[in-house]
């Protein structure tokens, strides 16, 4: 059964739109992640999901309720979500239970029920024994999971995150990330995540939806976003990926017959007849001494992780730098040969991407 479902939600600030018909359904118990560049819409959707905004157009439902549409709207405190954000937003002058308790008060708990539900989350933050510290005595991480013990303890079906790790530095981000994805199958709870940072999405989501101006690119499993992306837009975004024009012969059963420049490939993917873009990453390129399938010439290299990250530019056509590591260090200007072992093969319109969209989040 889905959570939480959106139905060609737009919304407008003055002349800007901030969202245009996004639709997109949330399964129970999935751990979302909202994925876009910076101004594209994330929060402003994760705002309208709380009841913090009024969608212009479209509807939100959550467990089969409209709770915001033509005809209804029900306030934040009444939905049943939690809420973290990025400040943290604890009282500074409050103790952690007494942080974690304040959202208790408006719930119909005893004195007694309510410290023990402060308790049960305390123990489920990891943070049993630091009831007592004001939020000045913790560290971030620790702070933001009073922030997340806080939404927890009035035990919401959905919980949605704003950046939640933004203010952590990479080390406890990381060390967060593995928190975030042990709390959320400890309470069964829908989770909801704003991101701008794919490798964080990637690492803790069951679904990402990626996001670009406004509407909804694609949603899928983080590997169907990284094997088979909907749009060149998602390709390039995820996982550093790389596009290159092809000419689309035919198309059948989930493979391509494409011509790269002169070179006839046999790849996976969908597309119509005509122009269309073949998909990849640098761990599908590999380089070959002659009878490559792609012709480049190396314009730098930098090393990185033990290897020489060299980026290339295709010779014989008209394509983007393209990169991948490679052992030793060579002068730009080296001829590079490559085949490709894998890719994905997509159309050009943007119809057969929205079409993808919707396909996926019906079945995800
Ligand atoms: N209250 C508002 N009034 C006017 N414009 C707004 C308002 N809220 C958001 N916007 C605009 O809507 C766009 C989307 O904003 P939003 O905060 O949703 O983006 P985001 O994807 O979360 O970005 P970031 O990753 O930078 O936080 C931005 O261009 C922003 O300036």
């Amino acid at each position: 059964m889905p959570r939480l479902n959106l139905r060609a939600v737009s919304k407008r600030f003055h002349d800007f739109q901030a969202l245009d018909t996004v639709s997109l359904d949330i399964p129970d118990g999935a751990f979302l992640a909202l994925l876009g560049p910076s101004g594209c819409g994330k929060t402003t959707l994760l705002r309208l999901i709380a009841g913090l905004e009024v969608p212009d157009q479209g509807e939100i439902c959550l467990d089969e309720q409209v709770v915001a549409g033509k005809m209804a709207f029900v306030p934040p405190e009444k939905r049943r979500v939690g809420m973290v954000f990025q400040s943290y937003a604890l009282w500074p002058t409050m103790s952690v239970r007494g942080n974690i308790e304040f959202g208790l008060k408006i719930s119909r708990l005893t004195a007694k029920e309510r410290a023990a539900r402060i308790d049960e989350v305390l123990e489920v933050v990891g943070l049993r024994g630091l009831g007592d510290r004001r939020p000045h005595e913790l560290s971030g991480g620790q702070r933001q999971r009073v922030a997340l013990a806080r939404s927890l303890a009035t035990r919401p079906k959905l919980i949605l995150l704003d950046e939640p790790l933004a203010n952590l530095d990479a080390h406890l981000r990381e060390a967060m990330l593995a928190e975030f994805r042990r709390i959320h199958s400890l309470t069964g709870a829908t989770f909801v995540f704003v991101t701008h940072d794919q490798d964080e999405a990637m690492a803790v989501a069951t679904h990402v939806a990626v996001m670009d101006r406004g509407r909804l690119q694609q949603v899928g499993t983080p590997e169907a976003l990284y094997r088979q992306p909907a749009s060149p837009f998602v390709a390039r975004f995820i996982g550093r990926g790389r596009t290159l024009p092809v000419r689309v012969l035919k198309s059948e059963s989930g493979r391509t017959r494409v011509m790269l420049g002169q070179q006839l490939l046999d790849m996976p993917g969908h597309a119509e007849v005509g122009h269309g873009w073949l998909c990849f990453h640098a761990s599908d390129l590999q380089r070959v001494a002659e009878g490559g399938e792609l012709k480049t010439e190396l314009v730098g290299q930098v090393f990185q992780n033990g290897a020489f990250l060299s980026h290339c530019i295709p010779t014989e056509i008209d394509g983007d730098v393209v990169s991948l590591p490679l052992a030793e260090r060579l002068l730009p200007g080296t001829p590079i040969e490559l085949v490709l072992r894998s890719g994905w093969v997509i159309g050009d319109g943007h119809s057969s991407a929205d079409a993808q969209v919707t396909r996926r989040a019906q079945t995800a």
